[in-house]
């Protein structure tokens, strides 16, 4: 599948950011990856470049050859820099991938609306914030929408697709061609809250953490029963501490104001207790259970 867009920013440089960053270059496009900081995007070229490995392996199994020049000329197709106003200038396409805090994502897209080519679409990777309120503050509201990725991004399938209030035609094609050739198989979406899947999944993890905050099962045994009884690959809090429990607390804080009377999206004691002592999930060593920092 062909698409118009050849230059892609990635805007934050963390899970998601890389990953955005990877499954562009895999496919051919230009990326410049941003992140204000250049340990993380040191880290990031570190694991983009073993997450290409073991697509290569994959791919390339009996030309390990191929596979080495597959990832050299991936990686050779990203670049990094801390400065997002600057590498929006040559870009296509913008996919913000920062912190879930509505004002910093205004703060940098009002930047980028200035700077940025006329023809150039920003798209947000917003887990559970409306794309309307998020473009509200650019004048290119024809050309913006949400590409919501799931993590880990080079192996998960699914892109949605958000059309806000006023994205042209134009622009949700564009986005729709762009995904698949990213590989990825699109839906559709309206902008409304978690769209589809994290509609379902965020409610589905915050029982989850409630109920081992009632102290009804173990984590271990919450985990297993939803592999083994339901056959989900994860269980529900390994998938808290996969995603991060300061990401999970960030989508339910912000239902929660917005959706006051919904005692789904209440406050849970637990989740707040452990984003307060730093126990964020894998990326902190530390979250319902324990990893190996990485
Ligand atoms: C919060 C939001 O807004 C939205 C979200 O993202 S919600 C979260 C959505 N994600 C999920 O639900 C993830 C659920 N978990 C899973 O699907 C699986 O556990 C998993 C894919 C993460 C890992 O699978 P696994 O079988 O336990 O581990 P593993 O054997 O290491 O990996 C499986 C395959 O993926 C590949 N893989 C895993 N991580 C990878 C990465 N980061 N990059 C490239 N390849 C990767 C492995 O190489 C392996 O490939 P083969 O089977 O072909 O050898
Ligand atoms: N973690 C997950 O499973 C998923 C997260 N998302 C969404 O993707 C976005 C990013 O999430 P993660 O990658 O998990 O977060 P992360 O914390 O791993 O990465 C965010 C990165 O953005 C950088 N950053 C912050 N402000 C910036 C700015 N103004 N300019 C440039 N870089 C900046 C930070 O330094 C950090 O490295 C959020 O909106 C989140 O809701 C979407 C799908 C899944």
């Amino acid at each position: 599948m062909q698409s118009a867009i050849k230059n892609v920013t990635v805007i934050g440089g963390g899970l998601m950011g890389s990953g955005i960053a990877q499954v562009s270059a895999q496919a051919g496009q230009n990326v410049i990856l941003v992140d204000l900081s250049s340990d993380v995007l040191a880290k990031s070229q570190k694991s983009i470049g073993a997450n290409l490995g073991r697509v290569a392996k994959k791919v390339y199994k009996d030309k390990p050859q191929e596979g080495e020049k597959f990832v050299a000329e991936s990686m050779a197709r990203i670049k990094t820099s801390t400065d997002p106003a600057e590498a929006a200038k040559s870009a296509d396409l913008v996919v913000e991938a920062i912190v879930e805090n509505m004002n910093v994502k205004h703060k940098l897209f009002s930047q980028l609306d200035a700077v940025a080519p006329n023809h150039t679409i920003f798209a947000s990777n917003t887990s559970s914030l409306s794309i309307n309120e998020i473009c509200s503050v650019v004048k290119r509201k024809d050309r913006f929408g949400g590409l919501h990725f799931f993590n880990p991004v080079p192996v998960m399938r699914l892109l949605e697709v958000v059309r806000g209030a006023e994205t042209s035609d134009a622009t949700y094609k564009t986005m729709m061609e762009w995904g698949k050739a990213v590989g990825k198989t699109c839906i559709t979406c309206k902008d409304t809250p978690g769209f589809v899947v994290n509609r379902l999944l965020v409610p589905y993890i915050c029982e989850a953490i409630r109920l081992y905050e009632r102290g009804d099962a173990s984590a271990r045994d919450i985990d297993t029963a939803m592999k083994l009884g339901a056959g989900y690959p994860m269980g529900p809090l390994e998938l808290a501490d996969y995603v991060g429990l300061d990401t999970n607390k960030f989508i339910l804080d912000g239902w929660h104001k917005k959706y006051p009377d919904q005692p789904l999206f209440n406050p849970i004691p637990l989740l707040d207790k452990l984003v307060a002592e730093g126990k964020l999930g894998v990326k902190a060593g530390e979250g319902f259970y324990k990893y190996d920092k990485k």
